[in-house]
């Protein structure tokens, strides 16, 4: 279901900051030497709402998310993450955020539950560790060293680590990659019970049918700016897309875009008497709008590297 925030639009270049959004961006600019990585963003993210960003590798998602976190410096622009410059952050500001970040921890010695519980002693008020082991699926590993666990098990665990302080705000960057399909319903189901606590939650991926499944709107990010921000069923007119029938007639196979699907099933199927042969009717799916997205941005670009190696 999407929640009401999910219709609201997006800000324009010059709007204020919106004090009640979770996430406030204006104009975000962040470059590696010469190269512009983030190149005027803006964006709200309103509380609790699940907001996903998609784009290609290097289009700028895990450098915005960063910056959100606190982790990264901004050239320009304006950011407020729950209500502060993430660039001053305090102590109990960042208690309030929770991170899965895509190469997480777990290569260590301790248990399951031993870095569970000590991630929870640092937060003034976490949840049970052993509840979280639970909810992401883990409490038969809970006595097994983090680094015997398996991949997909490694990613729970940085769910676990990411949730287990309570926060307002989770990032979670790429969160399942390395699931088995399983796994990603279930981590799913786990997120939906995380919104349905109030947890606002910005994700990254790759995974269109994740951001389908998950995500109230996704924004769409291609060479450092953000190409549409939109509800996936709506993303680059899908809602209004033509639908395109294609069936077999006198051997060969024909197509047909049309705004009244219906109706013209209807006549098709008067001129058949039984089954249209090899009748399919189809949108356009969301990755049939991403690729074009991004494709788009691939061409309105010119080819840059990237400048100076700066570290985090
Ligand atoms: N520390 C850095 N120093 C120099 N360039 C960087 C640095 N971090 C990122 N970049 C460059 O900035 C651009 C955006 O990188 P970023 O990691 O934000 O992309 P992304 O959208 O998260 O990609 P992916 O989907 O591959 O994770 C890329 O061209 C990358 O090479």
């Amino acid at each position: 279901m999407t929640s009401p925030t999910a219709v609201r639009g997006r800000p324009q270049p010059g709007d204020p900051l919106d004090p009640d959004a979770a996430i406030s961006i204006r104009g975000l600019v962040k470059r590696y030497g010469d190269f512009t990585a983030v190149d005027g963003l803006d964006l709200d993210i309103h509380r609790g709402e699940i907001f996903a960003l998609l784009g290609p590798n290097g289009a700028g998602k895990t450098t915005t998310v960063e910056i959100c976190e606190g982790y990264r410096g901004r050239d320009g622009g304006e950011v407020r993450v729950l209500g502060a410059d993430p660039a001053d952050g305090t102590r109990r500001w960042k208690a309030q955020l929770g991170i899965v970040l895509q190469s997480g921890g777990g290569d260590s010695q301790l248990s399951v539950r031993e870095l569970v519980r000590a991630q929870a002693s640092y937060y003034p008020r976490p949840r049970d560790p052993d509840e979280v082991l639970e909810l992401v699926g883990l409490t038969e590993k809970a006595g097994v060293r983090a680094k015997a666990l398996s991949g997909g098990q490694r990613r729970r665990l940085d769910v676990a680590l990411g949730i287990v302080g309570g926060p307002t705000l989770l990032f979670l960057d790429e969160p399942t990659t390395g699931f088995d399909p399983e796994a990603r319903r279930q981590f799913w189901s786990l997120i939906r019970s995380l919104r349905d606590l109030g947890t606002t939650m910005l994700l990254t991926t790759h995974y269109l049918d994740e951001a389908e499944a998950l995500a109230d709107r996704v924004g769409v990010i291609a060479r450092g700016r953000l190409a549409e921000v939109a509800v996936p069923s709506a993303l680059g007119g899908r809602e209004t897309a033509p639908a395109v029938v294609t069936w077999t007639e006198g051997g060969t196979r024909r197509t047909e875009a049309t705004a009244t699907p219906t109706a013209f099933v209807r006549g098709l199927a008067e001129r058949f008497p039984g089954e249209v042969p090899d009748l399919v009717v189809a949108r356009p799916t969301l990755e049939d709008v991403y690729l074009r997205m991004i494709g788009e941005g691939e061409r309105a670009g010119t080819a840059a590297t990237a400048g100076g190696e700066v570290t985090r």
